[in-house]
């Protein structure tokens, strides 16, 4: 079967929410710098961040056919929260998102003929957290490579309260924005 398209990413998540609306894709993961820059707002981090996974792959792959790439942040008051560096990390970010209301933004970037960009943006509220299920969560293993340690398709979704937005990109990729981008490029899902 031929690929629609590449998806410029190491993420399952991402492979999996493709996989949901039956997208063909080839997998190139690109490695680039993530580091925030200073003063840096979270919509312009994940658009920037996004774009240049994109484009990085469009350099060492190729454009015969277009490329998919995606950032997701954890924003706790207009702070951006990315992967955890280790166990203290993890922790000090789920302390922080107890009890409250976080946002998580997901940027889709797809250069093919154009290059069409979306975010989804939506509102996760946590239930407060014992310390105890802290330790233990970290001990699963399944925060160690999520934006703002948790997954919510995973145990973690036993810490959400409400959500307010898309499940699919709290995920990684929103399937909405995402259909609509790959639908300007031809690409269909029906
Ligand atoms: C908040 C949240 C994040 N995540 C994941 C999605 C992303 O994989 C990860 C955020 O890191 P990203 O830097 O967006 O993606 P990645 O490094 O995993 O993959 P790549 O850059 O190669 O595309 O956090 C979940 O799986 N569930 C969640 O509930």
């Amino acid at each position: 079967m031929t690929a629609a398209l590449i998806l410029a990413s190491a993420s399952p998540r991402r492979r999996e929410l493709l996989d949901q609306i039956g997208i063909r894709y080839r997998v190139c993961p690109v490695d680039i710098d993530e580091t925030p820059r200073p003063d840096e707002a979270p919509l312009a981090y994940v658009q920037r961040v996004a774009a240049e996974k994109s484009a990085a792959a469009v350099l060492r792959f190729g454009t015969d056919i277009p490329v998919l790439a995606a950032d997701t942040s954890v924003v706790l008051d207009g702070e951006i929260m990315g992967k955890p560096q280790d166990q203290a990390h993890a922790l000090a970010m789920l302390r922080r998102l107890s009890g409250t209301t976080h946002q998580v933004y997901t940027a889709v970037s797809l250069r093919g003929l154009r290059h069409g960009e979306a975010v989804s943006i939506s509102a996760v509220t946590f239930r407060p957290l014992a310390e105890a299920e802290l330790l233990a969560y970290w001990a699963s293993g399944e925060p160690r490579d999520k934006a703002g340690a948790y997954a919510i398709q995973g145990q973690g979704g036993v810490f959400v309260a409400a959500l307010n937005g898309s499940f699919s990109g709290v995920v990684g990729l929103p399937i909405f924005e995402t259909a609509q981008l790959l639908a300007a490029q031809g690409i269909k899902v029906f």
